[in-house]
């Protein structure tokens, strides 16, 4: 069922009540697919309950991140900065965004998480790269069973259309340990409104943790501790805190199945603001193609009345597109269809 948890109810100037679609993922099936299809199109956005992945598969990752992140900065950055992949402090990609986090950036692929784990886990190698594989099997499941289920509710022929292109061996799929944390709230003494300019200071309040951005890849499946700070924007441009629940994983629609739903589903914008007082730690399994999968959109999303929103692209293509990107940027933009109209306008002013 798709219920609205009650502390994710926030009320608008309007007074509209909205909430977090939460699915019972232990449900009747074809309701189940239903509702997912309806929390993608209204939210890409929605957290699963008894979703199966066992709490120690959990648990141990979290410790192996507390552990990991409690060690001092140049114990950290022996675990390779990183390009994309190792150990990131405030930096985000290449092209100058900036939080405050550090993070641990993992392809999924276990002959590289095995070559990682001997400089993030020096004394434990083959423990932490066991416990990270473990984790990503889990929430890879737990993945291609939402995106099977989305399937079957978008009635596309072939319910395995989605969930192959994560299966694949060379799925390029990450998963990522972010650690934020506490900023102190500047006291009115150290007020300064000219260091506001170009720093992740929104107001008295709250830091900038990691800024406002949609995944590129297909799915996300978040999780993180008891410390909240993620906010979701909905298709009107509001900001919604998602409540923190260490027990349960959160779902966002990635910029990849929006090109695949040819628009029906809409990659969630989302950023973390920190905490002033507590840590908060996140781990996010970014759920991706192969980088030479051609991604368009669903023979069965494409009919007359909707013509593909988008042209085909290579994953590759799109990561590089990221990349040259800031972490804001809509990237998608690049790679829609062009109107007969807008294309019109331009020949005629070609040839003006
Ligand atoms: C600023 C950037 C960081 C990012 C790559 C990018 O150029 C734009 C997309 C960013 C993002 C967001 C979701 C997770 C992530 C790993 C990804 O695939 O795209 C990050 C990239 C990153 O942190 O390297
Ligand atoms: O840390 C979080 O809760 C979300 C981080 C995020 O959006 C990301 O790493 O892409
Ligand atoms: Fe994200």
């Amino acid at each position: 069922m798709v219920v609205p948890s009650p502390t994710s109810m926030i009320r608008t100037k309007k007074t509209k009540a909205v909430g977090i679609p939460t699915i019972d993922l232990s449900a009747e099936r074809s309701l189940l697919s239903e509702l997912v299809v309806k929390a993608c199109e209204e939210y890409g956005f929605f957290k699963v309950v008894n979703h199966n992945v066992p709490k120690e598969v959990i648990s141990r990752l979290d410790e192996e991140g507390i552990e990991f992140f409690s060690k001092n900065s140049s114990e950290k950055c022996q675990a390779g900065t990183s390009t994309p992949f190792g150990y990131g402090c405030k930096n985000i990609g290449p092209n100058g965004d900036k939080g405050e986090l550090e993070y641990l950036l993992l392809h999924s692929n276990p002959v590289s998480i095995s070559e990682r784990s001997k400089t993030i886990a020096k004394d434990h190698p083959i423990k932490f790269s066991c416990i990270v594989n473990d984790y990503i099997k889990a929430v890879k499941e737990l993945t291609c069973e939402i995106l099977e289920l989305a399937a079957e509710g978008l009635w596309v022929p072939d319910k395995s259309s989605l969930s192959k292109i994560i299966k694949d061996e060379h799925s390029d799929s990450l998963l990522r340990i972010n650690h934020y944390p506490p900023v102190k709230k500047l006291g009115n003494e150290n007020w300064d409104p000219s260091k506001l300019h170009n720093s992740n200071i929104i107001n008295s309040n709250n830091t900038i943790g990691f800024g406002e951005h949609s995944d590129p890849q297909i799915l996300t499946i978040l999780r993180s501790n008891n410390v909240g700070g993620l906010q979701i924007s909905t298709h009107h441009g509001l900001w919604i805190p998602v409540p923190p629940d260490p027990n349960e994983f959160y779902v966002m629609v990635g910029d990849a199945l929006q090109v695949l739903t040819n628009g029906r589903f809409v990659s969630v914008r989302h950023r973390v603001l920190t905490n002033t007082t507590k840590p908060r730690m996140s781990m996010m399994y970014f759920a991706a193609p192969p980088l030479n999968w051609l991604i368009s959109p669903l023979s069965k999303m494409v009919t007359i009345h909707s013509p593909s929103l988008y042209r085909p692209f290579t994953w590759a293509q799109y990561k590089q597109a990221a990349y040259a990107l800031r972490l804001g940027d809509t990237r998608l933009d690049q790679f829609k269809v062009q109107k007969q109209e807008d294309s019109n306008n331009e020949h005629d002013s070609h040839s003006l």
